[in-house]
Order: structure tokens, then C-alpha cells, then sequence
């Protein structure tokens, strides 16, 4: 059956180019525009040549936006060392994050990365979707959501998915169990401050004068004396668990736990602050993507209930399979997954920084110093790359039949500079496979046995709100039916 027209998200208005003018640029319609950045920049580049756009702002600044392929493959790849975090980025997010992976360019971005990979080959991978998801999904969330179903509560469900992978993450990175999925919801000092930290900022890029934070933090005041509050916090609780795990260590003759913090410490990095740093960094990288993603899924499924049920016919069929092998094949799950995060792109959009001047392949002049952003949520939301059904919540567009007799689905990728939803390149994201297998456990685990029933109000449009990882504005309100077995 044609999927139907209603389950698409709100179409954009076309417009024209923003006004520029001499001294401050385009620094007005920024202005006006500052609480839908991300809707504005993305209707300004389907309107522009080349999918192009360069933003004019206050004295002389300008930055580059694109959702053009060839631009991306640019900057992701071709002229990869051209284009780095750069100093704004690292500035901005320094109290955060440290010198760890997500923020820093050059050798020691290799080295980590290097490290790290190990984490996500096939047997760390196995083991993560065998022990940490399905204890997870079997002792907590299966549980809450039974008892949700019996009693007819409204769940918050991207709270709950947020928790979910809270505690999945602290388990890799620390393999300590934060236990963030109860019943009560507890609210836990950790979770809390790292949520603080996440949104401060957040808020410090999307700030109308850009250092107005420095001087906050300066003078200790407002959101800034709380983000340095929550940062102690955080970097106190990763103390504490870096200085138990290294006695453990000690007394190990062999490196038997498969967290990365054991392995970073293996290595010989005792360096507190460092190992901190990156714990941090994959906390933030591993928390509330997958949590951002299944969200959207799940309320696109709720309003689409033709892709639900070729869904559940494929976790049927599957169901017998060992668990790995399960998540591995289920290829309609896996394109409704990619379908969903066309639309709504866990991380929206994603700036570098240009090392020497450049000119771009359409002939835009970089110069040192400007930043070159690409941007997710406008490319799935371009015709040119679509189609006219862009709109449309369609698996099948990365799907084909197969020629042999039983014509099972057949995955079809597109080119990672068209839909850069995990980057592409040589950064490209570290953990895409591991997040794929967590959402189809998790989409498996819970409907196999419930239906997530959307209770947004009828033609209400959840708000997409683009952070450094982005939310459904107000959380995603559900109620919980169990299936007829
Ligand atoms: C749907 C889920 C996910 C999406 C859409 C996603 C997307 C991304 C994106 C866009 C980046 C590039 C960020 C940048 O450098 O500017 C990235 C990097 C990264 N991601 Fe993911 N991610 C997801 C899940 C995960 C998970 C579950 C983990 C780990 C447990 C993870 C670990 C990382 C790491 C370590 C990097 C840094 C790679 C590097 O700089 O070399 N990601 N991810």
C-alpha cells in the first residue's frame, strides 16, 4: 500500500534569501530567526544554487551552510585535514568535554579513535547486545512497560529511552551500572548534571552574542556558575569510579572487562583528567543519539501503521534466531530506522572549521577560519536528493525485492555524503553499528509484546528541537497496550 500523505512532517514554506546588508550582513534576519535556526538555514538552502548558502553576520563574519553531497564529501573527506573541530568549537566545549575524542583534531584524535575501535569490533559488539541491551530491556524495561500497560499510564517515552541508553553507555564506558531505568524515575545528581551540562552548552553556541558566556563564566554568574557546578560534578563521580577500577586493575593479571575505561587504563593512560575526558566524550556521543532516534521512530510508526505491522512481521519471523543474528538480519527495521533519521537527524547539523583558505567544488571561497557546516536535516529534506515524496515516511526507499524466489527485502545503502546522519569520512561515527543493534533489540523487545500508542494530541506536530543532539520538544507522551499473544 502507497503510504498516505498525513503521516509527513510539516512542509516547509518557501522563501527567499535573507536580506543582507553592509556592517552587520544578514545579522537582523539571524536575529529574528534565532529560535528556528535550524528550519530557517534549512528553507534557505533548498532556495539556494548549489544547496549553498554563506551567512553574512556582524562585522565581517560570514559561515558557510550546506546539504550539497559534493560539498560534504569535500570537507568530510577529499580535503579532510582542511577541515577540523577548529577553535570555536573546542573553546565552546572545553569544560565539557575536555581534549577527548569529540574534541580534538589531529594525533590525538588518532590515537583515541584508535583505542577506542576496539570497543566496537564484532565480539565487544556481541557481548554489548547480548548482556548489557537485554538485561537492560528484560529486568527494567519490559517491566515498566507492563505495568504502564496494566494501569493505562501516560509514559514519557523519550524520558524512558533516554534512561535506557544512560545506563547501556555508562555500562561501555565505565561498565558501571548507573541504574537511571527504575520505576520511580529517579532523578540520579549524575544524569542531572550531565543533562546540565549537555543544555548549557548548547545554549553557549546559540547565544546572540557569542561571548557573552566567557563573561559569565568569568564572573561566576547564572548558567555558567551552574554548568561549573555540574562539570565538578561529573568530573567527581568519573573520579571515583576511574580510582576503583584502577585497584581493580591492579590486582588483575589479565584485562578480563571489556568497558573502555578498563581498556584505556590497560593501555598505561592514567592521566585521570584525560581518561575523564574521554569517558565524557562517549557518554555525550552515546546517550541521547540513539534515544533522539527512537523517539522520532516510534511516533512516525505510530502514524504509519502499515510500516508498523511489515515491522512486526519481520520480528516474528526473526524471533527464533539467536539475538545477534536476529538484529543483524532484520533489514526492514534497519531502512524504517534510516527512513526515520532522514527526517529527524539525531545530530542536525555538524560544523568544521577550514584550516587554510579554500574554494569549495561550486566555487565558494573559504577563507582560514570560517566554518563550513553541513547539514542533515535540510539534505533528507531535499527534493533534489529525495524526490518530490521527500515528505513521505517511505522504508522502501531503501529497499529492493530480491530476484530469488522467496523475493526477501534487500537492503539498498545511499552514499554516505547524501545522507550524513553518522558524518561520513574518516571521523565517521564509531558507534553506528552498535546503535543500530541497540534500536532493533530494542524495537524487537518491545513490540514483539506491546504497542507504543502515540498520545500527542490529534494533528499536533511534535516540535523537532535541534541541541547537541536533538529532542522532541516536551518528551513524547504514550500509552502503552499489550499485544494479544
Ligand atoms: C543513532 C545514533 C547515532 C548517531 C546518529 C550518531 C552520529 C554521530 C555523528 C554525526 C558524529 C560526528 C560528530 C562530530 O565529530 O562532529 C558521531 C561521532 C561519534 N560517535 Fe556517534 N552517533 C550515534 C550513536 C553513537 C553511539 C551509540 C556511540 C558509542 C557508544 C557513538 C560514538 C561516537 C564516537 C566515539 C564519535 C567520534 C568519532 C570521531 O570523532 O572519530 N555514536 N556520531
Amino acid at each position: 500500500s502507497t503510504p498516505k500523505k498525513q503521516s509527513s512532517p510539516p512542509p516547509t514554506t518557501a522563501i527567499g534569501l535573507p536580506r543582507s546588508y553592509p556592517i552587520i550582513g544578514s545579522f537582523l534576519a539571524a536575529v529574528a530567526n534565532r529560535k528556528r535556526q535550524l528550519q530557517w538555514i534549512s528553507d534557505i538552502l533548498q532556495v539556494s544554487p548549489s544547496a549553498t548558502y554563506v551567512l553574512h553576520s556582524i562585522i565581517g563574519t560570514r559561515h558557510v551552510f550546506t546539504a550539497n553531497p559534493a560539498i560534504v564529501r569535500h570537507i568530510l573527506k577529499t580535503q579532510f585535514p582542511n577541515y577540523g573541530k577548529g577553535d570555536y568549537l573546542t573553546g565552546t566545549l572545553k569544560d565539557f568535554l575536555g581534549h577527548s575524542i569529540l574534541n580534538v583534531d589531529g594525533e590525538s584524535w588518532k590515537f583515541q579513535r584508535q583505542l577506542a575501535s576496539h570497543e566496537f569490533n564484532t565480539k565487544s559488539l556481541r557481548k554489548f547486545i547480548e548482556i548489557v541491551v537485554d538485561t537492560e530491556i528484560s529486568d527494567r524495561l519490559i517491566p515498566i512497560l507492563s505495568v504502564a500497560a496494566a494501569t493505562g499510564t501516560v509514559l514519557d517515552f523519550q524520558d524512558i529511552l533516554q534512561r535506557f541508553s544512560f545506563d547501556n553507555i555508562c555500562q561501555i564506558a565505565f561498565g558501571f551500572d548507573a541504574a537511571y531505568l527504575l520505576p520511580s524515575l529517579p532523578q540520579t545528581k549524575f544524569a542531572q548534571a550531565f543533562e546540565e551540562c549537555v543544555k548549557i552548552s548548547s545554549d553557549r553556541f546559540d547565544a546572540i552574542i557569542p561571548a557573552m558566556w566567557k563573561i559569565k563564566k568569568l564572573l561566576n554568574i547564572g548558567s555558567e556558575k551552574r554548568m561549573r557546578i555540574a562539570v565538578s560534578v561529573i568530573k567527581e563521580f568519573a573520579e571515583n569510579i576511574i580510582r576503583k577500577k584502577k585497584k581493580e586493575l591492579k590486582e588483575k593479571a589479565s584485562l578480563d572487562s571489556v568497558d573502555l575505561l578498563s581498556r584505556f587504563l590497560w593501555s598505561g593512560h592514567s592521566d585521570e583528567n584525560f581518561v575523564t575526558d574521554i569517558v565524557i566524550s562517549f557518554l555525550l556521543a552515546g546517550r541521547d543519539t540513539t534515544s533522539s532516534a527512537l523517539t522520532w521512530y516510534l511516533w512516525l510508526l505510530s502514524k504509519n501503521p502499515h510500516v508498523e505491522s511489515e515491522v512486526l512481521k519481520e520480528i516474528k519471523e526473526k524471533s527464533k534466531a539467536p539475538v545477534y543474528e536476529e538484529v543483524k538480519d532484520m533489514v526492514y527495521t534497519h531502512a524504517s530506522l534510516c527512513e526515520s533519521m532522514r527526517l529527524y537527524p539525531p545530530v542536525s547539523e555538524d560544523a568544521k572549521e577550514a584550516v587554510n583558505d579554500d574554494v569549495l567544488p561550486d566555487g565558494t571561497v573559504v577563507k582560514k577560519g570560517m566554518r563550513v557546516a553541513y547539514v542533515p536535516y535540510a539534505m533528507g529534506r531535499l527534493e533534489t536528493l529525495w524526490g518530490s515524496d521527500w515528505a513521505e515516511f517511505k522504508p522502501e526507499r531503501w529497499l529492493e525485492k530480491e530476484e530469488a524466489e522467496n523475493r526477501q527485502w534487500r537492503f539498498v545503502g545511499r552514499d554516505a555524503y547524501t545522507y550524513p546522519v553518522f558524518q561520513a569520512g574518516p571521523r565517521i561515527c564509531l558507534g553506528k553499528e552498535m546503535a543500530f543493534l541497540q534500536m532493533k533489540r530494542v524495537v524487537a523487545g518491545v513490540l514483539r509484546r506491546f504497542k507504543v500508542v502515540s498520545a500527542v494530541e490529534e494533528g499536533v506536530e511534535p516540535v523537532f528541537v535541534p541541541q547537541l543532539t536533538s529532542k522532541m520538544k516536551g518528551g513524547f507522551p504514550v500509552r502503552i497496550v499489550e499485544r494479544d499473544a
